[in-house]
């Protein structure tokens, strides 16, 4: 698959998603009205037996909103969302119809984010005609602790997150707010985090959460992959161990905060490189772990300097065994230094595993570590690791 440019823009796709009852409809009736989702079309469902949602977001914007029928989103009404999706793709080619730029997909609060994000890039349609924005989490900021604590949707939810909106600041106790900020960094380290009752527009939060409007905003490129900072959350005063390593060599922070992780496996880690990596070696890392751990991965994002043409970074983006076509951007953008970088968000997947694949294909191998060739003339090598029928 050749890298496209970043600027044939598709359409834009947020998926606003976020646990029942968190707000997620309450923040898209506020922000429907706001120019930068001017020309958006809005798709809603609901769980459960009246769609009451899409009454509520049609009461403030009459056209625009189309609402599937009852049934999770991740699920039984998946078919229906990429028909709809399908359909909004072939109008804005159609005669006459002014052309889509956006689409907002709010889920049902029960939704499992992965088999969603995974279904826009594996459909070829879709593929073709949507680029993900962002997904956007909801969370209740009086209950969210808990509910993170009780349902593992919303930990999958909250830990594929580009952007995560916190409500309800005005009901919540400063211990219970303290708490779900907790419980949130232990499962995504470093999306923003925005309080509901700062929102004055769409664009940060429903729009632009893609890395060319990041950096565009001078938002540092590790912000784009999700990558822990080194600046201490200002809401949180205490270290946590989210599984990150750099270079293999040290981990942040070693609060135990890790009931969460422990419970579903869910990890972030991140690889990078200052070697020029080829194009097929990229590739033949990203196949071998897609084929392999594909499922085991929620999201994964990264930039590399490829050895082809090292000026121009390649963007990479997948989920669940599923790669966005990868795009290059015209130059590196100021601070990423030039370097390879992936995060990878993944479940039930051992971090060695992946390390040292990405190490034999990079060649930054250890010390009685299979290289790449080794690997390829011994599968082998890696447990786990199947060449051939
Ligand atoms: N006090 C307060 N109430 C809020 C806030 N945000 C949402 N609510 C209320 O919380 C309730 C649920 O909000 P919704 O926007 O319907 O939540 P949702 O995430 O769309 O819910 P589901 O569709 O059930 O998943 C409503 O009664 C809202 O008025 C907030 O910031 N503060």
């Amino acid at each position: 698959m050749a890298p496209q440019s970043i600027s044939a823009a598709p359409i834009r796709l947020t998926l606003l998603t976020g646990f029942l009852g968190a707000g997620k409809t309450t923040l898209l009736n506020r922000l429907i009205g706001d120019p930068a989702l001017s020309g958006a079309a809005v798709v809603v469902n609901e769980f459960g037996e009246a769609a009451i949602d899409p009454i509520l977001v049609e009461a403030v914007s009459s056209d625009g909103v189309i609402s599937l029928s009852n049934g999770c989103l991740c699920c039984t009404v998946r078919g229906e969302l990429i028909d709809t999706l399908c359909d909004l793709a072939e109008a804005k080619n159609g005669e006459g119809g002014a052309p889509l730029q956006r689409v907002v997909v709010e889920t049902t609060g029960l939704a499992d984010p992965g088999p969603i994000l995974s279904a826009l890039m594996s459909h070829p349609t879709l593929v073709e005609a949507y680029t993900l924005d962002g997904v956007v989490t909801v969370v209740d900021g009086a209950h969210g602790a808990k509910t993170l604590d009780d349902h593992a949707d919303s930990r999958r939810q909250v830990a594929v997150a580009d952007r995560i909106v916190l409500t309800k600041g005005d009901l919540a106790s400063p211990a219970a707010l303290q708490a779900t900020r907790t419980a949130i960094r232990d499962l995504n380290a470093r999306a923003p985090i925005v309080d509901a009752s700062t929102i004055t527009g769409a664009e940060g939060i429903l729009v632009g959460c893609g890395l060319t409007a990041t950096l565009a905003r001078g938002d540092d490129i590790g912000v784009w992959l999700g990558e822990p900072s080194d600046q201490p959350d200002a809401h949180c005063d205490h270290e946590h161990d989210h599984y990150y390593h750099h270079d293999g060599d040290h981990s942040h922070g070693h609060h135990d905060h890790e009931h969460h992780l422990r419970q579903d496996g869910i990890r972030s880690f991140s690889l990078e490189t200052d070697r020029p990596v080829t194009w097929l070696a990229i590739t033949g890392f990203l196949e071998i772990l897609n084929g392999t751990a594909g499922q085991k991965i929620l999201r994964m994002k990264g930039i590399v300097r490829l050895a082809e043409d090292p000026d121009r970074p390649l963007v990479l983006h997948g989920v669940q065994g599923f790669l966005h076509p990868p795009a290059r951007l015209a130059a590196w953008p100021a601070g990423a230094g030039g370097k390879t970088r992936l995060v990878v968000i993944a479940q039930d997947l051992e971090e060695s595993f992946v390390r040292d694949l990405f190490a034999a294909f990079t060649g930054g191998v250890a010390p009685d570590t299979a290289d790449r060739t080794a690997i390829e003339e011994n599968p082998l090598a890696i447990p786990g690791l199947r060449f051939g029928p």
